[in-house]
């Protein structure tokens, strides 16, 4: 995969930015139209690689299914003779995709293996499968007990409707619950134990659902959703705030700043909109106009020294390199989750940022930035870790480190494809190498 050489010769950035559509909104969207019987028809999809991935999985899969009907109908002819129901399906990297597509395939009478990248095989996903099988799935594992890849055997017979899941490991285990519990005969309540995490990716599934004629009841740590049926209407994908962090972070470390990002509303489904009121401690205004917000940088002395990312993780990245670069001696809290995510982000951090000298120092439940003995170097390799995320983040230097290296420049596609681009159009120099 080719490395990219990052550079920029002034500290201005001005212009218009069109950011690709939600990552997260999208794979929902992909999984209600796929559970609503045609009735779900998805808007616009992201071209996000994780939501092109769970887009051409879902397609296939329901050719395959009308194909193997029409074989049973005797209208044509099996395309082997030994054709087996059985399916590999490889996820690559994408989190969002493997645990909503587990609930999917649970609940379907498809024979299918789910399996994803090495990383993927690390991730965990034991807390789904249990309520998956508590509910009445057939789910084993092929390799390590609670990881992909996972074999589901079809075959769903619901046992419950009730059923207990942890809160604060991952958020997408309950989305995934919540996705298919309309389809569920009995319906589903879920009692959430111990604190949830990211509580708004929640209730953006919620939210959705509920666009898409999925009524909820929320009441204190318990979710209802009976079984009943989807309305016929569409699912409009949103611009992805995560991705707008990045020019956020730009703005915060440029000298002068004036961005246009299209599409991003003031009220939107997704929790990383926070990053509006996290960058205002960083002298960024907002300001929702022409079909748009507009980002405007003012000097403004640093005050905020807390952060607490439990509600925002893929945020963390962003806001810790900014202050990491500001020399802004911040803690942050609700970092628990990030090393179970495309890497060890806390690891990667670390790692990354000792290049320049910053330390981000684990005590206990609490991080804190170290920036005494921060310098500036010359030039900066920064290794990704298979992580989009570790790319994009660190990017922003670009501004203050006159050259940057990025290891796989690609990496950043499984959310935001056009980023490098992106860059470029903003006046970054972007070279592609090896
Ligand atoms: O539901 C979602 O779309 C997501 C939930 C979050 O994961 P966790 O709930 O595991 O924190 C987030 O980090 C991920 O990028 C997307
Ligand atoms: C954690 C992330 O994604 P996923 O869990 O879907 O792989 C992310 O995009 O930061």
């Amino acid at each position: 995969m080719p490395n990219i050489i990052l550079n920029k010769s002034n500290k201005q950035v001005k212009g218009t930015v069109n950011l690709t559509g939600s990552k997260s909104e999208c794979n929902r969207a992909l999984i209600i139209e796929a559970l609503s019987d045609g009735k779900v028809h998805v808007d616009n999809v992201s071209d996000a690689a994780d939501a092109v991935l769970l887009a051409g999985i879902l397609r296939k899969t329901q050719e395959s299914r009308v194909k193997n009907q029409e074989v049973l109908a005797g209208e044509v002819e099996p395309l082997t003779t030994h054709h087996s129901p059985l399916t590999t399906v490889d996820i690559g990297p994408a989190g969002t995709a493997m645990r909503f597509l587990t609930a999917y395939y649970a609940i379907q009478d498809d024979e299918v293996i789910l399996t994803g990248s090495k990383r993927m095989k690390e991730r965990p996903i034991g807390i789904l499968v249990d309520a998956l099988r508590e509910l009445g799935a057939h789910i084993d594992y092929k390799e390590n007990d609670g990881y992909p890849p996972i074999k589901l055997k079809g075959d769903f017979e619901q046992l419950t409707g009730k059923i207990n899941i942890k809160g604060d490991i991952s958020s997408q285990y309950i989305t995934a619950l919540l996705l298919i519990a309309a389809r569920l005969p009995q319906g589903l309540e879920l009692h959430i134990e111990g604190e949830l995490t990211s509580r708004p990716y929640v209730e953006m599934t919620l939210a959705m659902l509920q666009t898409a004629g999925i009524q909820h009841v929320w009441t204190d740590n318990v979710i209802a959703i009976a079984n009943q049926e989807f309305a016929t209407t569409s699912l409009y994908i949103e611009p992805d705030w995560s991705a707008a962090s990045y020019w956020y972070a730009i703005a915060a470390l440029a000298d002068e700043a004036e961005l246009f990002l299209t599409g991003l509303t003031a009220y939107s489904l997704q929790g990383d909109s926070v990053i509006t009121e996290i960058m205002a401690n960083f002298g960024i205004t907002s300001q929702f106009k022409d079909g748009g917000v507009h980002l405007l940088k003012e000097a403004k002395p640093l005050s905020r020294k807390i952060f607490d990312m439990k509600e925002c993780p893929d945020l963390a990245q962003t806001v810790i390199v900014v202050c990491a670069a500001l020399g802004h001696e911040a803690t942050f809290t609700g970092l628990e989750t990030l090393k179970i995510k495309e890497t060890d982000r806390i690891l990667a951090l670390q790692t990354e940022l000792a290049k320049m000298g910053v330390k981000l120092i684990e005590k206990g439940q609490v991080y804190k930035l170290d920036c005494s003995e921060k310098f500036i170097p010359e030039s900066m390799f920064i290794n990704t870790y298979h992580d989009h995320r570790m790319a994009m983040a660190f990017a922003p230097l670009a501004l203050i480190i006159p050259q940057l290296e990025f290891e796989n420049g690609p990496v950043v596609e499984k959310s935001y494809p056009a980023f490098w681009t992106d860059l470029e159009k903003q006046g970054f120099t972007v070279q592609s190498i090896g």
